[in-house]
C-alpha cells in the first residue's frame, strides 16, 4: 500500500478574492510557508490569493482560548505562505466551506481568527438560487485607527506620485490612499512604497480609493503577501471607514451607522460602521471546486 500523502481541498471566493481550502479538522497537516506557496501557485499548482487551513479551534495553539466559543478557526494564509492575522473575503468563504460541509448551518456561527473573534451571519438562499447564493455578513470588529504623528500619518508611493494616506488596522494592517484615478496605481506589480516603514512592522496592505457617488466608492488592492488582487475584504472595511472620516462620518459621534458600496474589481461589498465603532461586511462566498491533490506532486511539496 503506499505511503503518499492524501489530500482534499476546495476552490472558492469571495468578491474573486480567490483561495484555497483546505479541511484539516483536526490539526494534523504540517503545511510550510514553501509548501502554502508552491499550492498557490497559478502555474504549477492549484492557483489562489492564499490558503485557508479549516481547524477545530481547539486543535491549534493559537485558538485553544477560543475554543469555548468557536469551534472553528481560520489559519489564514497568503499566497507566498506568509501568515496573516485576519482575511474578510476569506472568512465569508470559509464560513460557506462550514455550511456546505455540513459543519454549520445557515444563520449566526463564531469563527476564531488570528485578529480575535469573528461573528458571522450566513443569509438563507433564495429557493430557486444555487446553494451558494445567500449572502455572509461578518462583524469584522473595530477599525484601529493610530493617532496623528508618526504612524498615523503615512504616505504611499508609486512611481514619481506620493499621496497621504490613512493608516488603518483591520485586525491586519493597511494603508489607504484616495487617488484621481485607479491608473495612477500603475500596474501594481511590486509593493507600493509606504513611509514610514516604521509605521508597519509586519508590512502592509495597500488601497487605492477613487469616488463613484455618495457613499460609494471603487478601489484596488496591494495585498502584502500575495500582490494585486481583485479584492480585499479587510481592505475594503478600511477604505470605507477612511472615507467616512474624511467626509466627517463618525457614527461614534453622530450616534447613526453609516454605510457605504465598496467596488472592487472581483465585485461589490456593502458595508457599514456601527456608533458603537464595529464594521460589518457582506459580500458572496462561493465555492466552485473540490479535489484531491495528486499524492505524487503533494509528497514532493511536503518535502
Ligand atoms: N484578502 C484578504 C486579506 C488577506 C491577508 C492580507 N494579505 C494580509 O497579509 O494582511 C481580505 O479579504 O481581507
Amino acid at each position: 500500500m503506499s505511503n503518499a500523502p492524501r489530500l482534499r481541498f476546495l476552490k472558492g471566493h469571495g468578491t474573486e478574492n480567490d483561495f484555497v481550502i483546505v479541511p484539516d479538522l483536526d490539526g494534523r497537516l504540517e503545511l510550510s510557508a514553501a509548501a502554502v506557496a508552491r499550492i498557490c501557485d497559478r502555474r504549477a499548482g492549484v492557483g489562489g490569493d492564499g490558503l485557508i487551513r479549516v481547524v477545530r479551534s481547539s486543535a491549534h495553539p493559537e485558538a485553544r482560548g477560543m475554543a469555548a466559543e468557536a469551534e472553528w478557526f481560520m489559519d489564514y494564509r497568503n499566497s507566498d505562505g506568509s501568515i496573516a492575522e485576519m482575511c474578510g473575503n476569506g472568512v465569508r468563504v470559509f464560513a460557506r466551506y462550514l455550511q456546505r460541509a455540513g459543519l454549520a448551518e445557515e444563520g449566526d456561527l463564531t469563527i476564531a481568527t488570528r485578529a480575535g473573534l469573528r461573528h458571522i451571519h450566513i443569509a438563507k438562499a433564495a429557493p430557486e438560487g444555487a446553494p451558494d447564493s445567500g449572502a455572509v455578513t461578518v462583524g469584522m470588529g473595530k477599525a484601529v485607527l493610530p493617532e496623528p504623528g508618526p504612524d498615523g500619518d503615512v504616505t504611499v508611493e508609486v512611481g514619481d506620485r506620493t499621496w497621504s494616506a490613512r493608516n488603518i488596522n483591520m485586525g491586519n494592517p493597511h494603508a489607504v490612499a484616495f487617488v484621481d484615478d485607479l491608473d495612477q496605481a500603475g500596474n501594481l506589480f511590486t509593493a507600493p512604497a509606504v513611509h514610514p516603514a516604521s509605521a508597519y512592522p509586519d508590512g502592509t496592505n495597500v488601497e487605492f480609493v477613487v469616488d463613484r457617488g455618495p457613499q460609494h466608492v471603487a478601489m484596488r488592492v496591494h495585498e502584502r503577501g500575495s500582490g494585486e488582487t481583485r479584492s480585499c475584504g479587510t481592505g475594503a472595511c478600511a477604505v470605507m471607514v477612511a472615507a467616512a472620516r474624511r467626509d466627517g462620518a463618525d457614527p461614534a459621534v453622530t450616534g447613526r451607522p453609516v454605510t457605504y458600496t465598496v467596488d472592487v474589481p472581483g465585485g461589490r461589498l456593502v458595508i457599514s460602521e456601527q456608533p458603537d465603532g464595529t464594521v460589518e461586511m457582506t459580500g458572496p462566498a462561493v465555492i466552485v471546486a473540490e479535489g484531491e491533490l495528486d499524492p505524487v506532486w503533494l509528497d514532493a511539496v511536503l518535502d
